[in-house]
């Protein structure tokens, strides 16, 4: 770690020691500190006013930044440079949103034509497919369309899928991921092989996933429809066009996408197309101009009114700082159920490392554990924890301040109300004094109330952070997704980590093909531990 970073980390310590915020007792004594704690990108605002910090904590955040040169390595990553050094490559997923007379070089050429040129065609082939002109074998429109893959070949697509729900005019969309056959099974189970369109979507073409369920989508198509029927009932996704031509997809069927897209950073790309498919190319437009939109913000707004650069550093401010090892996405938005898994792979995939750029054992620890579900949900799961836990966890409420149902609108009251409670328990919490107070109230014997107070005492004091917006369309979830994007990239600066290789997944794949034999029963596995053996044991004895 840098000099600099190490002497900003050390006076934001310092600072921490010698200034200790209460959130409840800010709250309270502050009535401007909503205006002072807030930044604003248009419609969205990210309300920080219930951490605990105060203006010079923002100042000691913002001079960490500028020590872990977060500028010059931002203006490196739009410049196309090599920067994920590990497999010698750009990162440029911000080019994929942008317009097409924008400029962004990957070795030396500018990649705009190509970008435009695969977004042209995946919306000849979106239109075609949703105007019924592209059709099954049997001259039939496709009313479902089933995107096999995993990763970042499925958790960006399903996320978005399913937040721009109320945008759906299209095919019937489902989404096949696990190596599980009943993934699969459950889903051709409802579905006519006549109507039903596969996207074969993988970066390498190689994950062992997404190639087992791909070669069994085409077995059940060739079963109802003939061998010949792959060609109508297939296209695919991916870099690696030799092997989806292996495969047997027709080549104008594919659509590709480049090495400077990292899996997790692609459902910009061709990955998305099966979003296009449900939303329709103008609504995807939309979503690419949201990323854009947050992009220029990024690469233009000085570190502190930055959106992306705040919330990263609020992220430190809890992680490396506060000493608390996950965070909590809470959405409230049921159609963000799948946000949280999302962030999981973009930032636990990214952050989740312990060798710096150059190879040595990070100083500091590095990416938080990323969890969460929908409020209101969660209340009724995992608040417990969060409100009288041993463990602080910081949480990221994320509201639309409208939703898509007017009709429903005193259920949206009701998320609204909770999700501010939420924010506002975790922050006040509750004393003794007041929970014997409100028991007496409620008629509880003095001796009774005493002795049930401790058990009603919050903590409070836990810091949250609340993403604000008008409404979940489009633009805005592309604005949202690039957000968190960018937040990982500065908070992987800060950790001075490579936030866009992944060799963790490699251990668990290779050994995974050495058990398959074994397994299989084709080979004894004689070397293997105590463990695995006796579980192998087990499970042939179980699965006689
Ligand atoms: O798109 P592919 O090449 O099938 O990879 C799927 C996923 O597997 C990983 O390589 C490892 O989890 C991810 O980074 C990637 O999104």
């Amino acid at each position: 770690m840098s000099q600099p970073i190490t002497a900003s980390l050390k006076a934001l310590k310092l600072h921490l020691q010698q200034n200790p915020v209460d959130i409840r007792q800010k709250l309270s004594s502050e009535t401007d500190r909503f205006d002072r704690f807030n930044l604003c990108l248009e419609d969205m605002l990210l309300d920080f006013s219930k951490c605990a910090l105060d203006e010079k904590t923002v100042a000691l955040l913002v001079e960490l930044a500028t020590a872990a040169n977060v500028e010059e390595k931002r203006e490196a990553m739009f410049a196309g440079e090599r920067i994920n050094t590990t497999e010698d490559r750009p990162v440029l997923h911000v080019a994929l949103r942008a317009p097409r007379d924008a400029n962004f070089t990957a070795d030396a050429r500018n990649v705009m034509a190509d970008v435009h040129r695969v977004l042209d065609s995946m919306r000849v082939f979106a239109d075609g497919i949703r105007q019924g002109e592209i059709k099954g074998k049997t001259g039939k429109a496709f009313t479902d369309v089933v995107n096999i893959g995993i990763g970042g070949s499925d958790l960006g697509p399903a996320m978005a899928t399913l937040a721009l729900a109320p945008y759906h005019d299209g095919p019937r969309l489902h989404y096949v991921s696990n190596v599980d056959g009943a993934h699969i099974a459950d889903t051709i189970k409802a579905l006519e092989p006549e109507t039903t369109l596969f996207i074969i979507a993988s970066k390498t073409f190689t994950t062992i996933e997404t190639m087992t369920n791909a070669r069994t989508a085409q077995r059940w198509i060739v079963e109802k429809l003939g061998q010949d029927a792959v060609r109508d009932h297939f296209c695919a996704v991916s870099t690696a066009l030799d092997k989806v031509s292996a495969f047997g997809i027709d080549p104008s069927r594919v659509f590709g996408f480049w090495d400077w897209v990292g899996g997790r950073y692609s459902l910009w790309s061709a990955i998305g197309l099966p979003i296009m498919i449900a939303i329709g190319p103008r609504n995807f437009e939309a979503f690419l101009a949201g990323g854009h939109a947050m992009d220029e913000h990024f690469r233009k707004a000085p570190l502190e009114k930055n959106l992306p650069v705040m919330f990263a550093l609020l992220g430190i401010w809890h992680r490396l700082i506060c000493g608390y090892s996950a965070r909590a996405v809470i959405p409230y938005d049921q159609r963000l159920s799948r946000l949280p898994a999302y962030l999981q792979q973009l930032d636990m995939e990214s952050n989740g490392k312990s060798v710096t750029l150059d190879g040595k054992d990070v100083a500091c620890v590095s990416g938080p554990l990323v969890w969460g579900e929908p409020g209101t949900n969660g209340q009724h799961a995992f608040f417990q924890l969060l409100h009288q836990g041993t463990d602080i966890i910081p949480v990221e409420f994320i509201l639309a301040a409208k939703g898509h149902e007017p009709e429903l609108d005193e259920h949206h009251n009701l998320l609204v109300a909770n999700c501010l409670a939420q924010s506002q328990a975790l922050a006040r919490g509750r004393t003794r004094e007041e929970a014997e107070a409100q028991l007496l109230a409620k008629g509880v014997k003095k001796d009774q109330a005493k002795a049930l107070a401790p058990h009603r005492v919050f903590a409070g004091n836990r810091p949250s952070m609340t993403l604000l917006y008008r409404q979940l369309d489009p633009y805005t979830l592309g604005r949202l997704i690039a957000l968190y994007e960018h937040r990982v990239f500065v908070e992987a600066q800060i950790f001075g980590i490579n936030a866009f290789d992944q060799w963790g997944v490699e251990l668990g794949k290779e050994l995974a093909t050495d058990l398959l034999p074994i397994v299989q029963g084709r080979d004894e596995g004689s070397a293997l531990d105590t463990s695995t053996k006796g579980l192998v044991q087990k499970i042939r004895d179980l699965a006689q």
